[in-house]
């Protein structure tokens, strides 16, 4: 069951969210404070977080797209003297003049067939994974052209949520949020603002539980607890923009309502959230106020749930009664195999209805509305602040530091089978290397041993640490590509900081190592060099 208690921001009241989702169609955004609607009404205030100014607004976003371009090069292997060569073969165009307009308060469900071009138009809004594509076309903030800036106001959520396990929800929320905050926050406030986004996410319940890892030993919080974590690992920031990549795959229809749920009140706060779906159930599809359908690369539709049944059923493919209309459009627009020349004739004639229709119309008229109004107003405050950023880390190199050394010591801390696993190997090791030279005595004769257990004792501790180290970056790679990309951290301070928490271990392991080895041939020495003494003594 969705959880209904959980306590939404102090400030936004019933009445705020109950007047924004009962007119999301009518495409709300947010002025002066006041949410304010396409029809011209005015709303409530929109919701403050304790009077901070930097974390009490959601920023009025308009996201729009114009005339969007995709293509790769196809190439080939040719054989040369020298083994492989690469020959480029053409191109293949992915997405084809593909538009679109968002504005604040609307949830976007980016829909369509496998390859269609999903994920390559979210890449492109986000510029991200872009190294191989050809793009061409606009991409506009507040009717303000962006780049690679768009990461300053956004987030992105993507399909493989990626923490580590060792910590709590509350504990990897505070640590995003300490380093990731803007450097205006006050610490206070951004322990609060962690607070106050577990609330928002319905993570109470298992704030203090572990994260764990799925498949792992220990099994931490739920997949949809996951989800949420991630989104809410993204909403500390309160960007105006969120891109989801397949939120609700993985998870049962009750765990994707949850999810979709979150989003809705989220985007009710005034967020442009734009996310690939596939499959949604009849109620979770309900649950978004924009689809856009793209078939082969172009846009087969964009508009509300009820514009778009309108437009297929004039097409004369009305979705049938009692049918989720989400798989009717996606079954609509697929490229079945075997029957490909109809199906591409099928959606060819969709795209190019959709391109000529009153729809794709209102949407162009909206684009070049913003446009004309970023003209106007020669400057957007998000997009200075975006601008303003300068360093791509927020936090100082020594803060960085402290909480990877924090986070770091804590996981080395928690993780007690890794550390009785060490100390059962020094422990064999020990009692074999002691047994090896069970009767080494301190003689002319023994030189050569004792080089031996001592050549060996060095190159056992120092290999042994080593590969320790070496062995825990990989279980972690893919978390430090995820942290290191979103400009959370240096690579070096990661490095040291997570070498340094394994020096105690080091000098323990390699004491006990040392002392248990040393100990062993001591003693049977001595043991044994008593006994020749006796037996000397005795003959
Ligand atoms: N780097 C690339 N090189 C060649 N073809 C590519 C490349 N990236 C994407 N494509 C092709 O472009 C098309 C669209 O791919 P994309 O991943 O955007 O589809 P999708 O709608 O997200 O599909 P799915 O739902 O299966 O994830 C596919 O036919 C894919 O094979």
């Amino acid at each position: 069951m969705i959880d209904e208690r959980a306590p939404l921001l102090a400030s936004a009241s019933a009445s705020y969210q109950s007047s924004v989702t009962d007119n999301l169609s009518s495409r709300p955004g947010i002025l002066n404070d006041k949410i304010v609607y396409r029809n011209g009404h005015q709303g409530p205030p929109a919701p403050t977080f304790n009077n901070n100014p930097i974390l009490e607004k959601v920023t009025p976003i308009t996201l729009s797209w114009r005339d969007v371009n995709v293509s790769v090069p196809l190439t080939t292997k040719k054989k040369g003297c020298c083994g492989g060569e690469s020959g480029l073969l053409g191109s293949k165009q992915i997405l084809h003049g593909v538009n679109g307009c968002v504005q604040s308060g609307s949830l976007l469900a980016i829909m369509g067939a496998s390859g269609a071009g999903k994920s390559t138009l979210l890449n492109v809004l986000t510029c991200r994974n872009t190294r191989n594509y050809s793009v061409s076309g606009e991409i506009h903030v507040n009717g303000f052209l962006v780049d690679k800036n768009i990461n300053d106001m956004s987030a992105y959520v993507q399909q493989d949520d990626l923490f580590i396990g060792t910590l709590t929800v509350r504990e990897q929320l505070q640590f995003r949020a300490l380093l990731r905050m803007d450097k205006r926050v006050s610490s206070k406030d951004r322990l609060e603002r962690v607070e106050s986004v577990i609330q928002e996410m319905g993570l109470s319940k298992c704030a203090t539980s572990r994260i764990g890892t799925p498949g792992g030993a220990r099994k931490g919080i739920s997949g949809g607890e996951r989800k949420r974590l991630s989104f809410a690992s993204e909403a500390l920031t309160n960007p105006p923009i969120f891109f989801c990549d397949e939120p609700t795959s993985g998870l049962d229809t009750f765990m994707a309502k949850n999810i979709v749920h979150t989003l809705r009140k989220m985007a009710a706060r005034g967020r442009v959230i734009l996310c690939t779906i596939h499959q949604p159930s009849s109620d979770i599809f309900a649950m978004f106020n924009q689809i856009l359908l793209l078939a082969e690369g172009r846009t087969a539709f964009l508009g509300s749930q009820q514009q778009a049944m309108e437009f297929f059923a004039k097409l004369q493919y009305p979705c049938p009664s009692n049918f989720n209309p989400a798989d009717h459009f996606i079954l609509t627009l697929a490229v079945e195999p075997g029957n490909e020349a109809e199906c591409r004739n099928r959606t060819h004639q969709i795209c190019d209805t959709f391109k000529e229709s009153q729809e794709a119309k209102v949407i162009f008229d909206e684009i070049q509305e913003v446009l004309n109004s970023a003209q106007e107003k020669k400057s957007d405050p998000v997009i200075a602040q975006a601008l303003a950023g300068g360093s791509r880390y927020e936090s100082s190199w020594p803060k960085q530091f402290k909480y990877l050394f924090w986070r770091a010591w804590v996981g080395m801390l928690r993780d007690v089978i890794l550390f009785r696993v060490r100390v059962a190997q020094v422990f064999t090791v020990g009692i074999i290397v002691g047994l090896v030279y069970l009767r080494l005595s301190v003689e002319q004769k023994s030189v050569m041993s004792i080089n031996g257990a001592i050549f060996l004792l060095i190159t056992n501790t120092s290999f042994s640490n080593l590969f320790a180290v070496v062995n825990s970056f990989p279980l972690e790679l893919a978390v430090f590509f995820r942290e290191y990309g979103s400009g959370l951290y240096r690579a070096d301070t990661y490095y040291l900081a997570k070498t340094i928490v394994e020096v105690p271990v080091f000098v323990l392991i390699t004491t006990l190592f040392a002392t248990l080895t040393y100990w062993m041939i001591g003693n049977i020495y001595n043991f044994a060099y008593t006994r020749n003494k006796c037996e000397k003594y005795l003959c």
